[in-house]
C-alpha cells in the first residue's frame, strides 16, 4: 500500500511532469500550433526592459490593444521576463533579446523604442551624476536604432533626460537618420505629479486636472505653469511655493523613501505607457493628441525643452506656445534656461569630442 507521501509526490508528478518529460511525451510542441501571429498593430521594443522601470512597463505594454509585437531587450535576465508576459492573454506577441548581440534582432521592424536602460539614483545623487555610466549605454543603444529601425519614434527615459536626448540627436546625426519630430524626451512623470499633487491641494479628482510642465526633467528645471491649469484654479503663494518645490522634487522623495533600492518605477512605468500610448494612438492618425515632452524645439532659444507638443503620424506635428506666464514662472523659466544650457551642452559634447 502507498503512503500518503508517495501518494502526493504519485499525483504532482503528474500534475507538473519535469520539462524533459513533457518535451519527450508532447505530441504538439509549440512549432505544432495553429497559430498564425499576432493580431493588427504597432512593434514596440523596450530596451532595459528587466529593470525596475522596463518589467511594468512591458506589462503594460503587453495590456495595450495597439502594440501587437512587443520586444524585450535586456543586458540581464530577459528571457524570465518574457516567458512570464507571454502567458497573458492578450494580443501582443513577446519576444526577449538577452545582451548585445541580440540588440539589432530586437530592434529590426519596431514601430516605437522605449528606453529606461541605465542606472537609477541613490540618496545624495543627482541626475547629472548617472551622465558617466547613462551616456554610453544611450549611445550604444542609439546606434543600434540608427542601423535596424531609423523611422522608429524614440522614447528616452535614461536620466540625465535633459543631457540624454541631445546625446541621441548627435548619435543619429551623426548616422544621418536624425528626424527631430522623432525623438522624444519622457516627461510626462512630472505632469502626473503636477495633477496628483494639485488635486490634493484643491480637493480635486487628480484625473480631473491637467498641469502643464515645461522645461526639463531635473529640479528647477522641471516648471510647472499652476497659472495655466486645468480646471483653471487660483493658488496662494504659500500653496505655489509648496506645489512647485514638491514637483521639482518628486523623484527625490521617492529615492529617499526607497533607502538606496532605486528611484521612481511604478509611477514611471505608468507615466511612460501612457506616453507612448500617446505616441501610438497618433501613429494611428487620431486627432488632437496633446502631451508635454523634452525635445527639439523652437519654443525657446535653447535647443531642447519640455512643453506641451501635438503628436501625429510623424512624431511631433506640432509645438503648442507657452502661453502667458505670472511673475514668478517667468524667474523659474530663466533658472530653468540656465541650468539646461549646461545640460544639453554636456550632452552634445560627449558625442562630438
Ligand atoms: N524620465 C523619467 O521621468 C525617469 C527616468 N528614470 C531613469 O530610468 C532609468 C532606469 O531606471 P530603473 O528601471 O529604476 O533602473 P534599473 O536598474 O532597475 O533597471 C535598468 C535596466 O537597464 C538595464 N541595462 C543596463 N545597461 C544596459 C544596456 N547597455 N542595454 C540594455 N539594458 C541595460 C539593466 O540591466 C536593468 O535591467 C534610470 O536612468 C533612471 O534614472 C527613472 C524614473 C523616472
Ligand atoms: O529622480 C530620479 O532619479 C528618477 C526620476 O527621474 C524621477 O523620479 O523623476
Amino acid at each position: 500500500m502507498q503512503s500518503s507521501t508517495e501518494r502526493i509526490a504519485r499525483i504532482a508528478s503528474h500534475l507538473h511532469p519535469p520539462s524533459s518529460q513533457m518535451e519527450e511525451t508532447s505530441l504538439l510542441g509549440r512549432s505544432g500550433c495553429r497559430a498564425k501571429g499576432g493580431t493588427p498593430g504597432f512593434k514596440v521594443a523596450i530596451l532595459g526592459a528587466a529593470g525596475g522601470i522596463g518589467q511594468p512597463l512591458a506589462m503594460l505594454m503587453k495590456m495595450n490593444p495597439l502594440v501587437s509585437v512587443l520586444h524585450l531587450y535586456d543586458v540581464v535576465n530577459t528571457p524570465g521576463v518574457t516567458a512570464d508576459l507571454s502567458h497573458m492573454n492578450t494580443g501582443a506577441v513577446v519576444r526577449g533579446f538577452l545582451g548585445q548581440a541580440q540588440l539589432d534582432n530586437a530592434l529590426t521592424g519596431m514601430d516605437l523604442v522605449i528606453i529606461p536602460a541605465g542606472v537609477p539614483r541613490k540618496p545624495g545623487m543627482t541626475r547629472d551624476d548617472l551622465f558617466n555610466i547613462n551616456a554610453g549605454i544611450v549611445r550604444t543603444l542609439c546606434e543600434g536604432v540608427t542601423r535596424c529601425c531609423p523611422n522608429a519614434i524614440v522614447n528616452l527615459i535614461s536620466n540625465p533626460v535633459n543631457s540624454t536626448v541631445p546625446i541621441a540627436a548627435e548619435v543619429f546625426k551623426k548616422a544621418g537618420t536624425y528626424n527631430p519630430r522623432r525623438l522624444l524626451g519622457v516627461t510626462t512623470l512630472d505632469v502626473a505629479r503636477a495633477n496628483t499633487f494639485v488635486a490634493e491641494v484643491l480637493g480635486l479628482d487628480p484625473r480631473n486636472v491637467n498641469i502643464p510642465v515645461v522645461g526639463g526633467h531635473a529640479g528647477v528645471t522641471i516648471l510647472p505653469l499652476l497659472s495655466q491649469a486645468t480646471p483653471p484654479s487660483s493658488f496662494t503663494p504659500e500653496e505655489v511655493a509648496y506645489l512647485t518645490e514638491r514637483i521639482q522634487n518628486g523623484g527625490t522623495e521617492v529615492v529617499e523613501a526607497k533607502a538606496g533600492t532605486g528611484s521612481a518605477t511604478l509611477s514611471m512605468a505608468y507615466a511612460a505607457a501612457q506616453f507612448a500610448d500617446a505616441c501610438l494612438r497618433g501613429l494611428r492618425g487620431d486627432a488632437g493628441i496633446v502631451e508635454c515632452s523634452y525635445v527639439a524645439s523652437q519654443v525657446t532659444e535653447l535647443p531642447f525643452f519640455a512643453s506641451r507638443v501635438r503628436l501625429g503620424r510623424g512624431g511631433v506635428e506640432e509645438f503648442l506656445p507657452l502661453g502667458p506666464l505670472n511673475e514668478f514662472e517667468r524667474a523659474g523659466l530663466e533658472k530653468a534656461k540656465k541650468e539646461l544650457t549646461e545640460s544639453i551642452h554636456k550632452g552634445v559634447s560627449f558625442i562630438k569630442s
